[in-house]
Formats: C-alpha cells, sequence, structure tokens
C-alpha cells in the first residue's frame, strides 16, 4: 500500500562541505520543536554520508546517496557500490538523475541494473524520469516519460516499496516550473506506466523535483498524485529546506 506520508528529499549534488553538518543541526533543532507532517531524507556527497549518519542520530532524518554501481564490489577505480554506501549509513539512494543521464549518458538499462543493485543491499531507490524542453515541445514528453519508466524499473521491484520522481530536465535549477496541471497530468501517466510495468498491485511514492522553492511548495506539494518533493539548490539552506518540510 502505497505511504499517504509525503517525502520531502534534499538532494545536495556536487555541494557541501563538513560546515553543512551545521545545517543538520539546524534541521535536528526544527524538528525536536514540533514534528514534522513529513518523512525527510538527505542526500549529501558520497564522502559526507557517515558524518552526516552520524549527525543525525536519532532524529528524523533519513540519509541517503546520490548514485551507486550496479555490482556489490570489484575493480571499478572511483565508484561506490550500494553495499559500501549502506556500511557507511546510507539508506538511500537516487538512481537515473538527469544530471547522470544527459551529463553522463547513463541509459535506461544502466539505471535499471543499478535499482537491481540497490534492492540488494537494502537501499530504498528513488528512481528519476524527466523529459527534457526538445522533447516537450514535440508533444512527446508523456512517451518519453513512460517509456522511461518501463525501462527503469526492473522486475525486482514487484512487491517492494520504492519511490520515483518526475523532474523535467528544463524545470532543474531553471527556476520555471509546469503547471500544477501539467504535474498532475504527468504523474498519471507515470501511476499508469508503472501499473503496466510492475502489475495494478505495484505503487510507488511520486515525488516531483525542478525549481521547487519555499514559495512554490505548499501549490505543488498539494497537487493530485503528488507524494512529495525532491529538492536541489533550496536543500542547501536549512531555512529553505525547513519551509518546504513545513509546507507539508
Ligand atoms: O535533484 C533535484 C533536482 O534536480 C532539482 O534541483 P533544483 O531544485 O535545484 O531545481
Amino acid at each position: 500500500m502505497k505511504q499517504s506520508v509525503k517525502l520531502i528529499a534534499g538532494n545536495w549534488k556536487m555541494n557541501g562541505s563538513a560546515a553543512s553538518l551545521a545545517e543538520i543541526e539546524a534541521m535536528k533543532a526544527d524538528a525536536a520543536m514540533s514534528p514534522w507532517q513529513a518523512e525527510v531524507v538527505v542526500f549529501p556527497p558520497a564522502p559526507l554520508i557517515d558524518r552526516v549518519s552520524r549527525a543525525v542520530g536519532t532524529a528524523p532524518i533519513g540519509v541517503g546517496a546520490q548514485d551507486c554501481r550496479a555490482e556489490a564490489s570489484g575493480a571499478f577505480t572511483g565508484c561506490v557500490s550500494a553495499e559500501i554506501l549502506h556500511d557507511a549509513g546510507a539508506r538511500w539512494v537516487i538512481l537515473g538523475h538527469s544530471e547522470r543521464r544527459h551529463g553522463l549518458r547513463e541509459t535506461d538499462a544502466v539505471v535499471a541494473a543499478k535499482v537491481e543493485g540497490a534492492l540488494r543491499a537494502g537501499l530504498h531507490p528513488i528512481v528519476c524520469v524527466g523529459e527534457t524542453l526538445e522533447q516537450r515541445d514535440a508533444g512527446q514528453a508523456e512517451a518519453v516519460v513512460a517509456a522511461q519508466v518501463t525501462a527503469s524499473l526492473p522486475e525486482a521491484l514487484s512487491g517492494r516499496d520504492f519511490t520515483l520522481a518526475y523532474e523535467p530536465v528544463w524545470a532543474i535549477g531553471s527556476g520555471r516550473t509546469p503547471t500544477t496541471e501539467e504535474i498532475a497530468r504527468m504523474h498519471a501517466v507515470i501511476a499508469d506506466a508503472v501499473a503496466a510495468r510492475l502489475g495494478e498491485a505495484a505503487v510507488a511514492r511520486i515525488l516531483y523535483g525542478g525549481s521547487v522553492n519555499p514559495t512554490n511548495a505548499p501549490d505543488i506539494l498539494a497537487t493530485p498524485g503528488v507524494d512529495g518533493a525532491l529538492v536541489g539548490g533550496a536543500s542547501l539552506k536549512a531555512e529553505d529546506f525547513l519551509a518546504i518540510i513545513r509546507a507539508v
């Protein structure tokens, strides 16, 4: 059954340092004042996962990684497996982010293999999908996103708890977002594609990501079919991220 609690995920991307632990302390202080109505997870760069996990302690903040290698171990210089990330304290992992699909030419098949690796290691996957502006302008957005869902979700996800994130590539870091009607429509397309791929019983939380900020978060999070947000830039400062968490 789909979790009714919304998920607010903060992807730090290639930002952060030991000084970022102060943001975690600010979040902990806020959570201690009054309980959040959302599940919250932060995704620091891999070298910070251990320190962030220790800083979180028993606070209601999950910790995840921004990517993993599909294999468990081996001669893959510079890569990190889901098992290594789990050992460092991660319990979540973002896979197929557009900055990897487009910047690093990561294919749907690679994403699907990484999802299998995440499940093997006990990490909860957040699988990202989204169309480029060219694809949207050509009227292909729904077909592109549905095809990404179909090809990026391995059979191994049947009966498992997982998360998808709809991130239009043109909305990431641009200050532009689709209308809430467009977001609702695409989330319905994604839910249909999940059911077609994994069966009617399959349910996943579907997040929206792309220029979410404290101002637009209330409307986006109230949109039908939106189960939370994947936040980039606005997750770097606790003040902004907390405003989004409190918008739930
Ligand atoms: O993973 C997060 C998304 O790419 C959104 O980033 P953004 O909130 O900076 O647009």
